[in-house]
Parts: C-alpha cells; sequence; structure tokens
C-alpha cells in the first residue's frame, strides 16, 4: 500500500473538519480525490504529507507509521498556488525544475552531469522540451503547472499528490495535462492522487475515486463509481449530506429540510 489512513479524524480548534477517515490506496492507483468547497480535501492531503497531525488515528506511507517515514523524496506534491509565477520571475524552466534537487536556485552550480540529465529528463516526461531556456514567468498556466510537475518528478518520487492543478488552465490544456499524468501512472507505476472539483472531466484518465465531506462517502474504482455516480454526487452536494451528517450532533437541526427530492 502506498498510503493507510485509520481512523483519521481533524479538527482545527473546535471545528471537527475530518472525522473517522479509512483510506487505503495501493501502490500503482490514480485516485481523483472530490468533494465540495470546505470538504477537509487540502486538510486531508497535508496530513498524509506530514504536515498536519491527525486529532485521532493513524497514517502510513509505504507501510511506515508517518512519524518514522523519512524518505520524502518518494513523494512529489503540487499544490494549486503552483502557477502563480508574474511574468518578470527570474528563473528559467530548468532552474525551476533544478529546484526539485537542491531546493535552491542559487546551488545550480554544483549540478553534476548526471542531475543535469535527470532535470531535463524530467522536463521531457512533461513535454516541455522546447521551452528549457524560458523564463517560467513567459508561461502560459498549463504550462507552467507541467514545469512544477516536472520538479516534482526529479527525484522520481513513487508517489505524486496534485491539490487541483488545473485551477486557471484552459480545457483543452487540461485533457493534456491529464494524459500526461496517466501515461506517469501506467507506465512508470507510479501512484497519483488528484485533487479536484470536476470529476467529470477526468473519470477516463483515473482508476479510483474517493469522495468527502467531512466523512468519507465512497472509495472504490472507477466502474463502482460510475454506477452510483448520481446517488454520490447528491449524497455529496445535495439534500442526502444533510440526512447522513445529521447523525451527528451539531447537524441535528437539518434533517428536517430539502425533502422535495431536487438534491438542492
Ligand atoms: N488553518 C485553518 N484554521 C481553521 N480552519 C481551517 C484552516 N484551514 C482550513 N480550515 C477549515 O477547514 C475546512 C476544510 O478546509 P480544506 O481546505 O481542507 O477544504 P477543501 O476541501 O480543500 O476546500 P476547497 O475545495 O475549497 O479547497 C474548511 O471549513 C476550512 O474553512
Amino acid at each position: 500500500m502506498a498510503i493507510e489512513v485509520e481512523g483519521l479524524s481533524f479538527t482545527y480548534g473546535q471545528r471537527n473538519v475530518l472525522e473517522d477517515i479509512h483510506l487505503h490506496i495501493p501502490e500503482g492507483s490514480f485516485l481523483g480525490l472530490m468533494g465540495p468547497n470546505g470538504s477537509g480535501k487540502s486538510t486531508l492531503i497535508k496530513c498524509i504529507l506530514g504536515l498536519l497531525s491527525p486529532t485521532t488515528g493513524t497514517i502510513k506511507l509505504f507501510g511506515k507509521p508517518i512519524q518514522r517515514f523519512n524518505d520524502w523524496s518518494q513523494v512529489g506534491f503540487v499544490s494549486q498556488k503552483a502557477n502563480s509565477f508574474n511574468s518578470g520571475f527570474p528563473a528559467t524552466v530548468f532552474e525551476v525544475v533544478s529546484m526539485g534537487l537542491y531546493g535552491k536556485v542559487g546551488l545550480l552550480r554544483f549540478l553534476t552531469k548526471k542531475h543535469k540529465q535527470k532535470v531535463l529528463e524530467s522536463i521531457q516526461q512533461v513535454g516541455m522540451q522546447d521551452y528549457v531556456h524560458q523564463n517560467i514567468g513567459e508561461l502560459s498556466g498549463g504550462q507552467q503547472q507541467r514545469v512544477f510537475i516536472a520538479r516534482a518528478l526529479v527525484s522520481e518520487p513513487k508517489l505524486l499528490i496534485l491539490d487541483e492543478p488545473t485551477v486557471g488552465v484552459d480545457a483543452k490544456s487540461v485533457q493534456n495535462f491529464y494524459t500526461m499524468l496517466q501515461r506517469l501512472n501506467v507506465e512508470r507505476g507510479m501512484t497519483l492522487i488528484l485533487v479536484t472539483h470536476d470529476i467529470g472531466a477526468m473519470t477516463e484518465y483515473i482508476t479510483d475515486v474517493a469522495c468527502l465531506n467531512k466523512c468519507l462517502h465512497f472509495h472504490g474504482n472507477k466502474l463502482e463509481f460510475e454506477s452510483q455516480h448520481d446517488s454520490m454526487m447528491t449524497s455529496l452536494y445535495g439534500h442526502d449530506v444533510r440526512v447522513i451528517t445529521h447523525n451527528h450532533d451539531h447537524h441535528d437541526h437539518d434533517h428536517d429540510h430539502d425533502h422535495d427530492g431536487s438534491g438542492h
């Protein structure tokens, strides 16, 4: 298993954001993690990346309890805010991708020939070889996002987590972007988790789906998800969310509403 989450809950102060999450993600899967705004997706990802400690529960990465996991070069992460460079940003594609090795552009002069080769390979993998010496700020949002994937790939991670990486990227580039991720998944066996609002746009590329709204409402393969799609959407976004959550004390007052079947 790439990831094993057991009985995970998380609270910000008094606010219960994640509740009793059990999630096993096998190596080699491509998981689409979906849920409404504020449903806890980023919080769960931060727990998996070791940036937040769960209030209760445990996390294992590649079989190791996260507290003892130390090979973080196996885990790549690309956030939704990655593509926010302005056109004056003084680093080339090559330099930005090199940061995946050293964390700092300033150390670039120490790159060995082998490392340079690795950087170029990663750039090639995301199809940006024609832009190696271009400034990152001069690229489109989609192209910048590819460069950030390359930066995450340069340490050859076994697990790559992407938190809404296509925000602000046009529809056609998004499809190309997903195709590129699918290739990493199929050809290199890389485990991928992609956080998204729009699972519809990517069902053809992923293998599994998880639906989160504080609790995990669904986790299964794509075919299971498609067969339960309508009820799942109602469960996540419509009135059934309240029917499900009214078991929890603070939502009891909601359960009389929205029983007109409209899902709103
Ligand atoms: N640092 C924080 N302190 C307090 N509350 C927070 C903090 N970060 C997030 N929250 C709250 O926790 C809940 C879950 O947030 P989270 O960012 O995990 O959701 P999300 O599913 O990633 O949302 P989105 O799709 O809008 O990015 C939200 O209600 C949010 O307001």
